[in-house]
């Protein structure tokens, strides 16, 4: 971390001490202009900031802060296709899977845009045939039913995105399973005809156990009903190990590929994307790329002032490493964006729960924050009690569109909208004891109770969120929202100075799973397990557990 780095960190610390005492509907009555120049709009996508304890002097070292740590260098070097990914020696260049056709990203030299057309129009041909029924099963039937088999970045993109358009859903029925858990599979196939069942299987590495356990039982289902003859023209596979692909028997036509240059949690744009576009067609596919693509030429050429992803990021490290909250709450006032906090959940996580500086030092600032959430109104019902009046504050963001598409059902995107507005105004603002006393006695509560009711109905206030808000969600604004999101994270992690595109941190508890499973086959606990562990296993195993 540098001089400057360390200096800024803590003039960023000293003025949220010297600020912390203005409140924010304090800060809003002060300057009728807050709103106007602490909020940022791209077209129709606005981000509000202003109810945030930002000010123009701590957010003038926040972009000192970014200069200083070389963001806008970090952001052209993963751009242009620099091996930033150290640790695995990898471009990051899930940017490129957006691009046009005739554009030119060159890794290593190498120009990879004539592949990736590719494998788009590929994809393009194979999801227009499925959703046509010129693609159909072994018998001739058309396809009814498309389950992914997938887990993490092979599953969360496409099923959060295919729940996200669902108005523009006009494929066939969609599924997801991930879980090894034998309950997803076994609950989403048993109403489906396997004639007319599809199955994709999602892995960047064709190694990850759930995915190729999960994969393996398909093909039995399958096999068992139709015949071992009918597997090749009921499955389709998603990789970059196209050898893995191969041995598990998926025919080379049935099979598109991606690269090691295209990161787990950032590959929805690639074919991993494939279940969205059999959902949604080709060309609303091309519309959530170009949404993307777009939001991408604002990240690469807007001032940092002026840019969506670093505003935002700022935002997250203003609350993170200056505020010292240790989590974020990401509420969509937007039903079809309910798996968003779940999406965003390993962006965000995985990405940047890193302990360690590229340099492989401990890092010198509190890196990512827990990142949680539901949609809203429901939200509200469940855990904005502690939001509004737990002792540690939570920094929300909530997403909000203008439009819903239920025909007939306006009023409920007015309610949904007022709710929205409603629940940012009330974490601002708050309600004081005098407030809260002068309410009970107006409402003729007796004088005494009303004291002794008055503090269980007092609010803070001046509780931060930022809002992003949209005109409607369809697959180019999702495109928008989600390369906003991917570069707020960037960004971020550049600030931090970790590496944002491995995830070791996952690696141990895969290994030992693996050691395990023969352990709990034959019940027997190897010497190296703890005590807590081999008690646990004792303990399954008395109650039944199956064995091998
Ligand atoms: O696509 P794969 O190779 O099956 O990996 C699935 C997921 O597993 C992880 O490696 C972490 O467990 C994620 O990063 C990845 O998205």
């Amino acid at each position: 971390m540098s001089a400057d780095i360390d200096r800024i960190f803590n003039a960023l610390t000293d003025s949220h001490a010297q600020e912390k005492g203005a409140t924010l509907a304090s800060l809003f009555a002060a300057d009728p202009d807050r709103f106007s120049r602490l909020s940022l709009r791209l077209d129709d996508l606005l981000l509000d900031y202003s109810k945030t304890s930002l000010t123009d002097t701590t957010r003038a070292l926040l972009f000192d802060l970014a200069r200083a740590a070389g963001v806008e260098a970090k952001r052209d070097a993963m751009l242009a296709g620099a091996r930033i990914n150290i640790t695995e020696d990898r471009a990051v260049l899930h940017t490129a899977l957006r691009r046009r056709a005739g554009e030119v990203v060159l890794v290593d030299g190498q120009d990879v845009m004539p592949e990736v057309v590719g494998v788009l129009g590929a994809m393009g041909v194979f999801a227009e045939g499925v959703r046509a029924g010129t693609v159909t099963g072994e018998g001739g039937e058309r396809f009814t039913d498309v389950v992914n088999i997938g887990i993490g970045g092979s599953d969360l993109g496409p099923a959060m995105a295919t729940l996200a358009l669902a108005p523009y859903h006009d494929g066939p029925r969609l599924h997801f399973v991930s879980n090894v858990d034998g309950a997803h599979l076994y609950d989403t196939l048993k109403s489906l005809d396997p004639k007319t069942t599809l199955f994709i299987v999602a892995s960047k590495t064709f190694t990850t156990q759930e995915t190729m356990a999960n994969a393996r039982s398909a093909r039995a289902w399958l096999a068992g009903a139709l015949g071992e003859a009918a597997v090749g023209s009921h499955f389709a596979a998603v990789s970059t190990a196209l050898d893995k692909v191969s041995a598990f028997g998926i025919a080379p036509d049935r099979v598109f590929g991606f690269w090691d240059w295209v990161g787990g949690r950032y590959s929805i744009w690639s074919a991993v994307g494939l279940p969205l576009m059999i959902a949604i067609g080709a060309e609303a596919f091309r519309a959530f790329l170009d949404g993307a693509a777009d939001l991408d030429a604002h990240f690469a050429a807007a001032p940092l002032e002026e840019n969506l992803p670093v505003l935002l990021a700022l935002t997250g490290i203003w609350h993170r490493d200056i505020c010292g909250y240790a989590t974020r709450a990401v509420i969509p006032y937007d039903q079809h964006l309910a798996r968003l906090p779940a999406y965003l959940q390993q962006l965000d996580m995985e990405s940047n729960g890193k302990r360690v500086t590229r340099e492989g030092k401990p890092v010198a600032h509190d890196t990512g924050p827990v990142v949680w959430g539901e949609p809203g109104t429901n939200g509200q019902h469940a855990f904005f009690q502690l939001i509004h009046q737990g002792t540690s504050p939570v920094p929300v963001e909530f997403l909000v569109a203008a439009r819903g598409h239920e025909p007939g059902l306006e009023r409920h995107h007015t309610m949904l909208m007022a709710n929205c507005l409603a629940q940012s105004e009330a974490l601002m603002r708050g309600r004081t004891l005098e407030e809260a006393r002068g309410q009970l006695l107006a409402k003729g509560v007796a004088p005494e109770e009303a004291e002794r009711l008055a503090p269980h109905r007092v609010f803070p206030g001046s509780r931060p969120s930022v809002t992003l808000a949209y005109s409607i969600l369809d697959p180019y604004a999702l495109g928008r929202i989600i390369a906003l999101y991917e570069h707020r994270v960037f960004v971020e992690g550049a600030i931090w100075d970790i590496n944002s595109f491995d995830q070791w941190g996952v690696e141990l508890g895969k290994e030992l799973a693996d050691t395990l499973l023969p352990a709990v086959e034959s019940g027997v606990a190897p010497p190296s397990l703890s005590g807590s562990s081999a008690g646990l296993l004792q303990h399954l195993s008395a109650l039944g557990a199956p064995a091998a």
